[in-house]
């Protein structure tokens, strides 16, 4: 009585949380981090329970062939979902297809040569094999590709760990004790189906928190950066510049200035999306002269702002020449095929300042630099007037 009590909530469980994995796939528009998937890995598991407290005792039938092929592919369902959920786009369908007709046919065989024992025995390896499998998948994901989720990792693999070990242990029972290890009532399957239940129960708020964690990460990120250029845009640029000058003692930094000359007449000439294409190669042009740990930011329309971090007034001047030369070497292809679009870039540099509050005003220092050196003919660097 208690096991089918403990058995029918764990169903309950698995299939309510189908559904709300279900539900919130059908929330995140395009990417859905693997959440249909588990949705069907709980869908599977659900219907393997149900048929088992429809089966009855653990002899052979059709309906213990097809609760056995449901048992093995959910498990393979939810690591086809967390392969999805790192953004490796996975086939689902055919791969599960595939594992039910192959262990269709094992078990068959199996249940033919080696009779019944063997059967369940076979489920109970494959569990294992295919346990340890994803805890060495997660041990290693947290210390490659899952780095940012390594607490999270580390508590799937233990929890894993966990069904993973009751089920070598089923497996040796129906070796050593036969098909009698496998009495729903017994205190060992209690146990499993307690632990089952547990899992149920925890996983789907852990897979939940795991989403919620990336799409906060992924908003944080649309929230700071320039969606044309991907550069850094005003907002991302001050959270960087806090979070430089909190972090630890600073050497000082430079605001530059970036004002492409005359793009007015480039989106005249040649179009709007031309001129978004000269933005966007600026801005690579930007990047890759750019010292590494340097920010850069697109103010802007086609004005850019890079911050100098821990730099000294010669190597600003250096590297505010090299920006304005890489920018003089960009070229575009135009609205006529045959022409293609250079552009200069006049550049302001301020004195050197050493906390965020203080990124205004040294962009307003920079930005009268610039305007000198509009005045003075464009395409050239320009120092504030008070250098630091
Ligand atoms: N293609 C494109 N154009 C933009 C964007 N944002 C602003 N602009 C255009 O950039 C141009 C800026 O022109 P101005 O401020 O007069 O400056 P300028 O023509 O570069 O002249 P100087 O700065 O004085 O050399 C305007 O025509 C804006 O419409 C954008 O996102 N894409």
């Amino acid at each position: 009585m208690t096991t089918t009590v403990i058995l029918g909530m764990l169903c309950v469980h698995l299939l309510c949380f189908s559904v709300m994995f279900l539900l919130i796939s059908t929330r995140l528009n395009g990417k859905k981090m693997g959440m249909e998937v588990f949705a069907l890995g709980n869908l599977m598991l659900g219907l393997a329970y149900i048929l088992q407290l429809i089966d009855g005792p653990p002899d052979w039938s059709w309906m213990s062939v097809v609760n056995h092929i449901l048992t093995l592919s959910a498990p393979v369902a939810y690591l086809l979902g967390a392969l999805r959920f790192f953004d490796r786009p996975t086939p689902v369908v055919r791969p599960l297809l595939a594992l039910a007709a192959i262990y269709a046919v094992v078990q068959l065989l199996v249940q033919a040569l080696l009779g019944d024992e063997a059967r369940h025995a076979l489920l109970a390896g494959a569990c294992v094999l295919l346990f340890l499998g994803m805890i060495i998948a997660l041990l290693v994901g947290s210390r490659t590709f899952a780095k940012d989720l390594c607490v999270e990792m580390l508590v799937f693999a233990v929890l894993i760990s966990g069904i993973c070990v009751l089920n070598a242990a089923k497996f040796m029972m129906i070796l050593v004790g036969g098909i009698a290890a496998l009495d729903m009532h017994s205190g060992f399957q209690k146990v499993f189906y307690i632990y089952m239940s547990f899992l149920a129960t925890v996983l789907p708020p852990c897979a939940v928190w795991l989403v919620l964690r990336r799409l906060t990460e992924e908003l944080r990120t649309l929230a700071a950066h320039d969606p044309l250029t991907q550069l850094l845009n005003r907002r991302g640029l001050i959270d960087a510049l806090e979070v430089h000058f909190s972090s630890r003692i600073v050497a000082p930094a430079y605001v530059l200035i970036v004002d492409i000359d005359h793009f007015k007449r480039i989106n005249d000439t040649h179009g709007h999306k031309v001129g978004d294409l000269v933005l966007c190669h600026v801005a690579d042009a930007l990047k890759a002269t750019a010292r590494q740990g340097d920010l850069i930011c697109r103010l802007g329309g086609e004005e850019f702002v890079v911050i100098a971090l821990d730099a000294e007034k010669a190597g600003v001047l250096q590297l505010a020449e090299r920006m304005r030369k890489a920018i003089e070497r960009v070229e575009v292809p135009g609205s006529n095929r045959n022409q293609s679009i250079r552009c200069t870039a006049t550049i302001g540099v301020s004195a050197h300042f050493t906390t965020a509050q203080a990124f205004d005003d040294f962009l307003q220092q920079a930005d009268a630099a610039l305007y000198r050196g509009k005045e003075a003919g464009r395409n050239r660097v320009e120092w504030a007037l008070q250098e630091g």
